[in-house]
C-alpha cells in the first residue's frame, strides 16, 4: 500500500524538487547542506535551507530509544520516510536502508529499496558499505534507483567494529576506506557519505571521486556536509565530538515544560482565552 501524497497545497506550478543530477553537479562547487528529519514538521522547518534531507536510520537512537541502529525495520523508514516527503517540497529526501534489508543479495536489496521509493515517494536510497556493497549500487542504479553511499564509520556495522570510534587510524584501514570510497563511487553511487574518520582520509577520498562527498566527523572540504538534525537543533543528549548544536531545543522543551507545569498545579491553565464559554 502507498502511503505517498503529494505536499498539501501544491500549486500548479509547484517549486520543482531538487534532482539527483543537481546533487553530482554539485561537486567542487558551494557546499552541499543536508540535515536528517524524520517528522513532517521538523522536515517543513528543515526543508527551505537543505539541499537534501536524510531520513536516517539514526531514528533508532533519536525517536525511539534504542541502543543502536541494527534492531530498525523497513516499516520504520517507510513510515518516516513517507512523513518526511509530506513536509519538505524542496530538498531531495533519501532514506536510509536498514540493517538486514539489503546485504544478503543484490536482488533483495533492489526489492527493499522499490519498497522504499514506492511507498514514501523519495528519490533515492542511502546504504552502508564499500566494495562489499559496490555490484549491489551497481545493480540498483542501472535499475533506475539512485543510491547514496556510507563509508568509514558505520554504525549498523557497530557489532563488528566494536563501537563508534574515529576510522582510519591504521595505515592499512585508511587504505581500505579509501578503496571502499573509490568502489562506490565506480559503481554509479550519486555521492558518497564519509562517517567519523581522520580527515585526511576525508579529503583524500573528496579528491579523488568524480561524485560529491558529504562529511560527517570528515572534513570542511567534503562536497557537502550531514548533521542529525536533533544534533544540530542541541535536542538529543548524547553526541558525538562532530557535533555542533546550533540550537537549545533541550533547554527550550525544559523550560516550557516546566512553565505549563507550575500552571496546570496552580489553575492558571487555561483561562478564558483558552476555553470556550456558553453564548450570553
Ligand atoms: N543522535 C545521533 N547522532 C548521530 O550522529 C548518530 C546517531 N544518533 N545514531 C546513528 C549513528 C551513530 N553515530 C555515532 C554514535 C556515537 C558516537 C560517539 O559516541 N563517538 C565518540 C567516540 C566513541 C569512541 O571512541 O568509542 C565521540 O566522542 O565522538 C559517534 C557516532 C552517528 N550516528
Ligand atoms: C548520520 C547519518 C549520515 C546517518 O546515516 C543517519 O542519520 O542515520
Ligand atoms: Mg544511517
Amino acid at each position: 500500500m502507498s502511503t505517498f501524497q503529494p505536499e498539501a497545497g501544491a500549486s500548479a506550478t509547484p517549486l520543482r524538487r531538487i534532482t539527483v543530477p543537481a546533487i553530482r553537479a554539485g561537486k567542487g562547487g558551494t557546499p552541499l547542506v543536508m540535515l536528517t528529519a524524520y517528522t513532517a514538521r521538523v522536515a517543513a522547518l528543515l526543508d527551505p535551507h537543505c539541499d537534501m534531507l536524510l531520513v536516517g536510520d539514526s531514528l533508532a537512537q533519536v525517536i525511539y530509544g534504542l541502543p543502536s541502529t541494527v534492531p530498525v525495520t523497513l516499516e520504520m523508514m517507510c513510515a518516516h520516510g513517507a512523513a518526511v516527503v509530506r513536509g519538505a517540497a524542496h530538498a531531495l529526501v533519501v532514506i536510509d536502508m536498514p540493517f538486514g534489508s539489503y546485504e544478503a543479495s543484490k536482488e533483495v536489496a533492489f526489492d527493499s529499496a522499490a519498497r522504499i521509493l514506492k511507498e514514501t515517494g523519495a528519490s533515492a536510497v542511502k546504504l552502508e558499505g564499500g566494495v562489499a556493497m559496490a555490484e549491489t549500487i551497481a545493480f540498483l542504479s542501472a535499475r533506475g534507483i539512485p543510491v547514496m553511499a556510507h563509508v568509514g564509520l558505520t554504525p549498523q556495522a557497530v557489532n563488528a567494529l566494536g563501537g563508534y570510534g574515529a576510522r582510519g587510524r591504521s595505515e592499512a584501514e585508511a587504505a581500505k576506506i579509501i578503496g571502499d570510497a573509490q568502489a562506490v563511487a565506480d559503481a554509479g553511487a550519486f555521492a558518497i557519505v564519509i562517517e567519523g574518520v581522520l580527515e585526511p582520509i576525508a579529503v583524500a577520498i573528496t579528491e579523488a571521486v568524480a561524485c560529491p562527498t558529504i562529511g560527517i566527523g570528515a572534513s570542511a572540504r567534503c562536497d557537502g556536509q550531514v548533521l542529525v538534525g536533533e544534533d544540530m537543533l542541541g535536542l538529543f543528549d548524547r553526541t558525538p565530538k562532530f557535533v555542533k548544536a546550533y540550537g537549545t531545543m533541550a533547554a527550550g522543551v525544559t523550560d516550557a515544560a516546566t512553565r505549563y507545569a507550575a500552571d496546570v498545579r496552580a489553575r492558571a491553565f487555561p483561562t478564558a482565552a483558552e476555553t470556550y464559554q456558553p453564548k450570553i
